[in-house]
């Protein structure tokens, strides 16, 4: 097989690559390195976990040392701390360079960015929202000129999701030059292929893992179906019985909203587990204290919404527990994903529900492989029924106490007013925005009843014996576009 040498890489890039401990290249890097030192534009989609960071991360280096300016390249992710990590890939093998990167996201001192941009980075690694605003508030910097971009985590970027990044990337994209090499990679890019072959037109090369099952197979994956009343006890077993029987162990489990993430922390540590939440209500710096304090094992357990389901790489996860079932397989594919890392071993645990099994179907189905059912003693779960109901209902108490709602919208607005905007007319814009929204989703629904109504008119016309006249009927109703 061959080396980072025989793929065109420096020897001062393949020095790095060994002190890190890369021995050989991954199938992605094996299949997109070449090609993006040839000058064209690269889709990487490979499965979570192989690599895809050194991907990019490794040719780029290569380019910029043969042609050492900032801002060179700009790099885009959906969530902060993933802007750190691929910063961190960058420096670590970027260091024989001098490489001077600058990471640009929200929750941080906007000024400091500023004049860090001001200084001409060679890289700059960004969540689009704090980047777009950079670009129209200040003109202190310029990424004219860069020679990359890169989406890392594409889809996501793409999609309009609960954060929608459309807007900001249409602002940046206005923003880079025409020429330039567009690199984009994630474990689920198939979906948003037409869009993103619109970013990528430079002898566009498209680079897919061929294999049957879309998760890796070093993962573990079981399912276990539980009511929804007495959920939180058997997360409460399953925690215990992986503390009882493992030495050395991590876990992340995710959840669907942020105060069940800060409820199920609250819970799991009065029964004495070392928990920590990630969510995003949480400011920024305890956000980055508590993935450290996670990443250093100090909290060997990581309760966490869908801001740490992409990308995040901690080598030392070894199971992951999906509290909710996640609504769309690809999701699934990325929260599993944190365990089972470059070849190692893992489990994911995913609690269905009565209301879920579709759910789970549709996982399967996208991922092309069967859940196994996880087997407990049911027992052992009734047994701390009563307690772990009565320690949630506790939690839940406290959090309202605390006024979690109300201090999620303080700290909302103190975030918009650090990112130099009017919470006030913010507020007016969503609001707006969620109108449209709702005039859309009503003319839709017209749509459809008119389009059900005109069917069941057909449907009786078919019923009726032949030669019968039809009755008179009143036309659908006529449908409004939305404004
Ligand atoms: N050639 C290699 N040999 C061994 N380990 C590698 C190699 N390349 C990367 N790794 C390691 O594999 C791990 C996962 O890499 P990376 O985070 O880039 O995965 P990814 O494909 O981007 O995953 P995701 O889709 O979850 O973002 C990292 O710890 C990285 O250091």
């Amino acid at each position: 097989m061959a080396g980072f040498a025989e793929l065109g890489l420096s020897s001062w890039l393949v020095e790095q690559c060994r002190q890190l401990g890369l021995k050989q290249p991954t199938p992605v890097q094996l299949g997109c390195i070449p090609a993006i030192l040839e000058g064209r534009d690269c889709l990487g989609c490979a499965k979570t976990g192989s690599g895809k960071t050194a991907a990019f991360v490794l040719p780029i280096l290569q380019k910029l040392s043969e042609d050492p300016y900032g801002i060179f390249c700009l790099v885009l992710t959906p969530t902060r701390e993933l802007a750190y990590q691929i910063a961190e890939q960058f420096r670590v093998l970027g260091k024989p360079l001098g490489l001077k990167d600058c990471i640009i996201v929200g929750g941080m001192d906007m000024v400091a960015q500023a004049l860090e941009l001001s200084r001409k980075p060679h890289v700059v690694i960004a969540t689009p929202g704090r980047l777009a605003d950079h670009l129209r508030s200040s003109s202190t910097f310029s990424i004219k000129k860069i020679r990359f971009l890169v989406l890392d985590e594409a889809d996501r970027l793409l999609e309009q999701g609960c954060t929608d990044f459309t807007v900001d990337l249409e602002a940046i994209l206005a923003a880079v030059p025409a020429r330039r090499q567009t690199l984009l990679f994630s474990a689920t890019l198939t979906d948003t292929l037409r869009e993103l072959q619109g970013l990528a037109t430079n002898q566009p090369f498209f680079w897919e893992a061929q294999a049957p099952v879309r998760t890796v197979e070093q993962l573990d994956q079981r399912y276990l179906l539980v009511p929804e009343k007495v959920k939180d006890a058997y997360l409460v077993h399953l925690i215990q019985n992986f503390q009882d029987e493992h030495q050395d162990w991590s876990i992340i489990i995710f959840t669907n909203t942020c105060k069940t993430c800060q409820i199920l922390c609250m819970m799991l540590r009065k029964f004495g587990f070392p928990a920590v939440a990630l969510h995003s209500t949480m400011r920024q710096k305890e956000r980055f204290a508590a993935l450290a304090k996670f990443k250093s094992s100090i909290y060997r357990i990581l309760i966490a919404t869908d801001v740490a389901s992409r990308g995040l790489d901690i080598p030392t996860v070894q199971v992951v527990i999906n509290h909710n079932t996640p609504g769309l397989p690809k999701i699934y594919i990325h929260r599993v994903g944190r365990t089972a890392r470059a070849g190692r071993q893992g489990q994911a645990i995913t609690l269905v529900t009565q209301y879920d099994i579709h759910l789970v179907h549709a996982i399967e189905e996208q991922i092309k492989k069967k859940l196994e059912e996880f087997s407990v003693q049911e027992a052992d779960v009734l047994q701390i029924l009563t307690q772990v109901n009565v320690v949630r209902r506790e939690c839940e108490i406290k959090l309202e106490a605390a006024n979690f709602g109300e201090k999620k919208e303080i700290n909302k607005r103190k975030q918009l007013i650090l990112e130099g905007k009017d919470p006030d007319l913010e507020a007016k814009r969503k609001a707006e925005l969620a109108k449209i929204k709702q005039k859309n989703r009503r003319f839709k629904e017209k749509v459809e009843q008119a389009l059900q109504r005109q069917k069941a008119s057909r449907a009786d016309h078919r019923g009726r014996p032949p030669g019968a006249r039809p009755e008179a009927r009143s036309a659908p109703a006529p449908t409004q576009g939305p404004a």
